[in-house]
C-alpha cells in the first residue's frame, strides 16, 4: 500500500457527503467491503498552520516516482533566486526544477490499466473489448435541455479557462486537423489504423442514428504523446501520457509557455502584451497560419488570435474571456507604468504578471471553486480559509503540482456536461437579442469582432444558465463539434471516454477504493449512489463491474451535497486542486519573503479582486454587472453600476523607493 494522497482529511469527509446524499448504506458497506489502500494512511498533520508531513512511500512500479522513469522536460541546471515565476514553471520548487513543466507527465493517483501493461488500450476482464464509446455516449449521455438553477454559463466557461492554463495533451493540436489521419474527413478508416500506434479511431457503431444513416465508419482519434514516444522512459515501462503546458495556475494560457513563446506576443513596451487596435479596442495579435489555426474562418484575413494558447480561437465564449484576460493585463500594466515610470519595460510586465496571477488565483479558489467542489469541502481540506487576515504559508514543497490524469481526463472533463449548444446574445438592458449556435463558430472568433457582439456574448455569459451538472449533454458537443461546415461533426463524449482509455485510467471500482469510498461489487450495488436508470444503461453496456470505467460511471453519480460532482469526482478534484495550491511556492496567499506579497497588497487583492470586476473593466462597454458574475441575476445579486464594484488597489504598488527598475 501506499499513500496516494496528500491531503489526508478528505477522507472523512466523503462519508459525511454520502450521508447527504442519502445513501443509505453506504457507511456498512465501507466496513464489509475490503477498501484498498487507506486503512493505512501515513500521512499526518502538524505544526502550529496545520502543514502537512509525511514520508514518502515507494513508489508504484510505472509511476512517474519510480526512479526508472524520467521526465522529458529539460530544467535548468541552476535555479536562481526570483520574485517572479518562470515562463515554463521550472525552478518553482527549487529542489525539484522540472515538477510542473511543459512536456511532463500527468501525474495519477492509481497504476495504469493498459492491458499489455505498457501502451494498449484496456479491455474487458472477460479479455473482449470494452464497450464501443460512441454507443456509451449516446446511450447513456443523450441530449435533454436542463438547465442550472443558480449558476450561469460564465461559471460553466471559466471552468475551461482553469482548464486551459493547467494542462493540455500533448500532441493534440485541437485548434486544427490532427496531421495523423486514423480516420480521414469522409469518415473513412485509414489503412494503417490498426498498425499505427497512434491511432485509435471511434468506430461507428451500425446503429448510431446520426452517422450510421451517412455510412460514417469513424471518427479522428489521435493517442497522446507519451514519455514512449520520445524515449524518456524504459521501453517496457508504461507509457505515461504527457501535458504541453504547465501544470501551474499561473494564467500561462495568457503569457505563454516559454520565454520564446512569449516573446511572439510581448509588446515590449510599458509591460505590455502586443495587441491590434480595432474599433478603439484591443485585440490580441492574429495568428500567422489562419487557415490552419481557423480552419472555419472563409478567409485569411478575418481574426483569427495569437495568444499564449493555443486553444484560444476554440469557441466564443472561450475566446471571449482570453481577449478579457488579455486587456486586464494590459490595463495593470498601463496603470503601473504609469505610476511607475522609472520602471523598466520588464519589471512592469513582470510585476503586472505577478498582479494578474494573484488576482485570478483568488478569484479561482474563493469565487468559482467553491461553487463546484463545495464551500465547507474546501474548508475542511484546507484549500481555502475563512476569516484569514495574514499570509497563509503552507507551500509544501513535498507535494507534485503535475496534473493529475484522473483530474484531467476524467474528473473535470465531466464539467463539459455544464455546456450550452445557443449562446444568448443579452444587451445591457439584460434583453435577449438574439442567439449563436456554437458549432456555427468553433475555431472562427470572427464573430466577436461583428457589430457590438461582444459585449452581448458577456452578458450572455453572466445571463444566460449554465447546463445542470448531469448526464444529459448537449448535442452541439456530441453530434456537431467541430463540424467546419459540414451537417454533422464529432463527439466530445465519445472522445472524453476514448481519452480515459488511451491514458489507461484506472476502473471506476479501484478509483472508489482510492477514495476510500464503498465499493460496488455487483451493478445491484451501484445504485447506493448512482441512480437506477443509469446503472441499468450501464448493465446493457458492460459485462462486468469491473470493466465500468471513471470517465463514465464517475459521471452518473448523484452530486454531493452543496458541490456539482459526485463523491468519486470530487475525491479528485479536492486532490488536484489541493496539489495546486500548496505544490506552488508562488501561490498569492504565500509569506516567503522571496515570493509574498505585502500584507496590505495581499488584503487588496483579497477584497477587491472579482470576476465581476474584471467582465467591467475589460468588456467593451459595460456598465453595469451583478456582484457575484457567476451566480444569475437573482434577488440580491441584480447589476450594479461597474463603479460600485470592489477593484484592487494598484496604487499600493507605488514604487517610492526606486530599486525596481
Ligand atoms: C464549449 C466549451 C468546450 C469545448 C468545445 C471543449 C472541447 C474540448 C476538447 C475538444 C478537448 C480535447 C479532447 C481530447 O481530444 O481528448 C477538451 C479537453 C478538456 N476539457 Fe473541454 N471543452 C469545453 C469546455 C470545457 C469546460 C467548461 C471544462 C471544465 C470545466 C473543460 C475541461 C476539459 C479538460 C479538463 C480537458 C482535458 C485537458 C487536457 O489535459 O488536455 N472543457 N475539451
Amino acid at each position: 500500500d501506499y499513500n496516494l494522497f496528500t491531503n489526508p482529511t478528505h477522507f472523512q469527509d466523503f462519508s459525511g457527503y454520502q450521508e447527504d446524499n442519502r445513501v443509505a448504506d453506504g457507511g456498512v458497506q465501507a466496513e464489509r467491503l475490503p477498501v484498498n489502500g487507506f486503512g493505512d494512511i501515513k500521512s499526518t498533520l502538524t505544526g502550529p498552520g496545520g502543514y502537512l508531513s509525511f514520508s514518502n512511500p515507494p513508489p508504484p512500479p510505472g509511476s512517474t516516482q519510480d526512479p526508472a522513469s524520467q521526465t522529458c522536460a529539460v530544467p535548468p541546471s541552476f535555479c536562481p533566486k526570483s520574485r517572479y515565476r518562470t515562463l515554463d514553471g521550472s525552478c518553482n520548487n527549487p529542489l525539484r526544477p522540472s515538477l510542473g513543466m511543459p512536456q511532463t507527465p500527468y501525474q495519477r493517483l492509481l497504476p495504469f490499466n493498459y492491458y499489455d501493461g505498457i501502451s494498449q488500450l484496456p479491455k474487458s476482464v472477460t479479455g473482449e473489448e470494452l464497450p464501443n464509446v460512441r454507443e456509451i455516449s449516446i446511450t447513456v449521455f443523450p441530449d435533454k435541455p436542463l438547465i442550472d438553477p443558480k449558476w450561469n454559463l460564465n461559471a460553466q466557461q471559466w471552468g475551461q479557462i482553469i482548464t486551459h492554463d493547467m494542462s493540455l495533451t500533448a500532441g493534440n493540436p485541437q485548434s486544427h486537423r490532427n496531421p495523423i489521419v486514423c480516420c480521414d474527413d469522409e469518415g473513412v478508416l485509414a489503412s494503417d489504423y490498426k498498425t499505427n500506434p497512434k491511432c485509435a479511431p471511434i468506430v461507428i457503431p451500425p446503429n448510431d442514428p446520426i452517422h450510421g444513416p451517412q455510412g460514417t465508419q469513424c471518427m479522428n482519434f489521435v493517442r497522446t504523446g507519451t514519455t514512449r514516444d520520445r524515449r524518456c522512459t524504459p521501453a517496457n515501462a508504461p507509457a505515461q501520457p504527457l501535458s504541453s503546458v504547465t501544470s501551474y495556475m499561473d494564467l500561462s494560457l495568457v503569457y505563454g509557455n516559454s520565454e520564446r513563446q512569449l516573446q511572439s506576443i510581448r509588446e515590449f513596451r510599458g509591460g505590455r502584451l502586443l495587441t491590434i487596435l480595432r474599433n478603439g479596442r484591443e485585440w490580441p495579435p492574429q495568428d500567422p497560419n489562419v487557415t490552419m489555426t481557423c480552419e472555419s474562418a472563409q478567409s485569411p484575413n478575418e481574426p483569427c488570435y495569437l495568444t499564449g494558447d493555443i486553444r484560444v480561437n476554440q469557441n466564443p465564449q472561450l475566446t471571449i474571456l482570453q481577449v478579457i484576460l488579455l486587456r486586464e493585463h494590459n490595463r495593470i500594466a498601463n496603470k503601473l507604468a504609469a505610476m511607475n515610470p522609472w520602471w523598466s519595460d520588464e519589471t512592469t510586465f513582470q510585476e503586472a504578471r505577478r498582479i494578474h496571477v494573484a488576482q485570478i488565483q483568488h478569484i479561482n479558489y474563493y469565487e468559482y471553486l467553491p461553487i463546484f467542489l463545495g464551500l465547507e469541502n474546501m474548508l475542511k481540506n484546507k484549500l481555502i480559509y475563512r476569516g484569514v487576515h495574514s499570509h497563509v504559508s503552507d507551500y509544501n514543497p513535498q507535494v507534485d503540482p503535475s496534473v493529475l490524469d484522473e483530474h484531467a481526463t476524467a474528473a473535470f472533463r465531466h464539467f463539459h456536461t455544464l455546456i450550452r449548444g445557443y449562446l444568448h446574445l443579452i444587451t445591457e438592458d439584460r434583453q435577449l437579442a438574439g442567439y449563436a449556435r456554437l458549432s456555427d463558430w468553433f475555431n472562427r472568433p470572427l464573430l466577436l469582432e461583428l457589430d457590438n457582439i461582444f459585449d452581448k456574448l458577456t452578458l450572455g455569459l453572466t445571463f444566460q444558465p449554465q447546463g445542470f451538472s448531469d448526464r444529459f449533454w448537449d448535442s452541439e458537443i456530441t453530434q456537431f463539434l467541430f463540424r467546419r461546415n459540414q451537417t454533422f461533426g464529432g463527439d466530445l463524449r465519445a472522445t472524453d471516454i476514448q481519452r480515459g482509455r488511451d491514458h489507461g485510467l484506472a476502473s471506476y471500482i479501484d478509483t472508489r477504493a482510492a477514495c476510500g469510498l464503498p465499493v460496488p461489487r455487483s451493478f445491484q450495488d451501484m445504485t447506493d449512489f448512482i441512480p437506477k436508470k443509469s446503472v441499468d444503461l450501464l448493465e446493457t453496456l458492460y459485462s462486468d463491474v469491473r470493466d465500468v470505467e471513471l470517465v463514465v460511471a464517475g459521471s452518473l453519480e448523484v452530486n454531493a451535497h452543496g458541490a456539482q460532482a459526485g463523491p468519486t469526482f470530487l475525491c479528485i478534484l479536492t486532490e488536484q486542486f489541493y496539489r495546486t495550491r500548496v505544490g506552488d511556492r508562488y501561490f498569492y496567499e504565500n509569506g516567503d519573503p522571496e515570493v509574498a506579497f505585502t500584507l496590505s497588497q495581499l488584503k487588496s487583492i483579497r477584497r477587491g479582486a472579482s470576476m465581476a470586476r474584471i467582465l467591467c473593466d475589460n468588456a467593451d462597454n459595460i456598465q453595469f454587472m451583478q456582484p457575484r458574475a457567476f451566480e444569475l441575476v437573482a434577488a440580491g445579486n441584480t447589476p450594479v453600476p461597474c463603479s460600485r464594484l470592489p477593484s484592487i488597489d494598484l496604487s499600493l504598488w507605488q514604487d517610492e523607493r526606486r530599486h525596481f527598475g
